[in-house]
């Protein structure tokens, strides 16, 4: 039975995700009210600019004053949609010292932040959702936090970049230069209002802090996670990959330890070999593999970024805290009992590709060999292509300690006859 009076939700920010929250609250209202077991009333919208048109908002729900709207008294859940720091960290707090429930899909405020926010929600015994703030579309969260929690997950890998994954996407398939790649992914709706958190890894490290803490059961934030972004990607990289059967993925990769002491968090590009499933993930998908003691492998794969997608995940969340609402239940809170430390990458293992100009004489391999040994760094694969007195040295590594793999390379750099280190990138997924 569906009751009459209804739930009231704040949406503030009404930009790509909340624009198409609201069309969605106002096209599929009578089937959320049936799923729900009450109609749900956009009780207010807070924007920025309220010249703006804004199809499907009527005019008198618009509102400049966001504070005026959370603090009003009646509203049952507050949709953030705004994004960054402040004001949407003091909006949330306000929202829950006023008694509702919070979804948003707000990773950087997130990964920061998380355990402040989720200390409030519980203090005012509210929820905290935000299935949308990793992998867009993708249900991730949910699984991870309630369908997983009997068994204990070892990794999660994948890409939670749409952005970025869109860029590589095009310079790989048509060639397109970086600059146009991100004009596009920016017109789509897929980059942050400041781009430079895709393109430099933020994004997805934040992502990866938030996948981290809740697989593992601990806190980890933006701080914790060792973050590369794509800026220093170039064509030639993609092109060496290519020759090597491999494609160039920016990959985020949470891992506990073998003795199960420790964790580590990381975002970065990386090889995988183009016969890998992530391989195939093309233009703002995501797709996130997760590996657990019982479950096994699982993947999830979907859209990761844009209006309509994530605004789907928003959605889910509103649905779970508009009953929680009604029957007086809560959904999941923090689960941080684990306390693992978080170790830094150097004690990673991986494998490097290092492309090396070297000068094409007698000795000079052997040279290079040494430095790996000295470092303790076993040489998977060499292959060297000579042209005018230089040559090129690929060199594929076996598995090392990270910090091993960067002390080959700094040594490397200082002998006389290597000239430069024209690309090094970590391979994964073998
Ligand atoms: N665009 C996407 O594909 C995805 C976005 N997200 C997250 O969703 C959130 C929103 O992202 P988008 O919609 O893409 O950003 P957006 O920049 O399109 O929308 C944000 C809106 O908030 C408004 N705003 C800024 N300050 C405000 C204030 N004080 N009061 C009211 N409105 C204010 C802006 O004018 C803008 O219209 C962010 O946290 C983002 O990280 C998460 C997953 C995917
Ligand atoms: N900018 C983000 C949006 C979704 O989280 C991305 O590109 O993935
Ligand atoms: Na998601």
């Amino acid at each position: 039975m569906v009751r009459t009076r209804p739930l009231k939700v704040a949406l503030l920010g009404c930009g790509v995700v909340g624009s198409q929250v609201a069309r969605l609250m106002t096209t599929h209202a009578d089937d959320l009210a049936a799923r729900i077991g009450a109609p749900v009333e956009l009780a207010g919208v807070a924007v920025r600019r309220p010249s703006k048109a804004r199809g499907g908002v009527a005019p008198h729900l618009v509102t400049t004053d966001a504070a005026g709207l959370v603090g009003r008294g009646d509203i049952d859940v507050v949709v953030e949609l705004i994004g960054g720091i402040e004001p949407a960290r003091s909006l949330i707090d306000a929202a829950f010292e006023a008694g509702a429930s919070v979804v948003t899909a707000n990773k950087a405020l997130l990964a920061q932040d998380g355990a402040a926010l989720h200390a409030a929600a519980e203090k005012h015994g509210a929820d905290l959702y935000f299935e949308a703030a990793v992998a867009g579309a993708i249900p991730l969260l949910r699984p991870l936090r309630e369908s997983l929690a009997g068994d204990k997950v070892n990794r999660v890998l994948g890409i939670v970049n749409g952005t970025t994954n869109f860029i590589l996407d095009r310079m790989e398939s048509s060639g397109a230069g970086y600059g146009e790649a991100l004009e596009e992914a920016t017109a789509l709706g897929y980059a942050e209002a400041d781009p430079t958190a895709d393109v430099e890894g933020f994004d997805a490290a934040a992502k990866a802090a938030i996948l981290a803490g809740i697989a593992f059961h601990t806190r980890v934030r933006l701080d914790d996670v060792h973050r590369e972004g794509i800026t220093e990607v170039t064509a030639a990289d993609i092109a060496s990959a290519r020759k090597m059967g491999c494609t160039v993925k920016l990959l985020a990769i949470c891992e506990r330890a073998e003795d199960g002491r420790s964790v580590t968090a990381r975002v970065h590009p990386a090889m995988i070999p183009l016969a890998h499933p992530l391989a195939s993930v093309r233009e703002a998908y995501n797709a996130v593999f997760v590996e657990a003691d019982a479950a096994g492998q699982l993947m999830f794969y979907g859209p990761g970024a844009g209006g309509a997608p994530t605004a789907s995940a928003v959605l889910g969340d509103l649905v779970a805290a508009c009953r929680n609402k009604l029957t007086g239940g809560r959904g999941p809170g923090e689960s941080a009992y684990a306390r693992l430390p978080v170790s830094p990458m150097g004690e990673v293992v991986t494998r490097y590709h290092i492309s090396l100009d070297v000068v094409d004489k007698p000795g000079v391999l052997a040279q290079c060999a040494t430095v790996f040994a000295d470092h303790g760094v076993s040489i998977d694969t060499v292959r060297q292509t000579g042209k005018d007195g230089e040559a090129q040295l690929v060199v594929v590594t076996h598995r090392a300690p990270d910090a091993a793999l960067s002390g080959t390379v700094e040594a490397l750099r200082r002998l006389d006859t290597v000239h430069g280190v024209a690309s090094i990138m970590r391979v994964e997924g073998e």
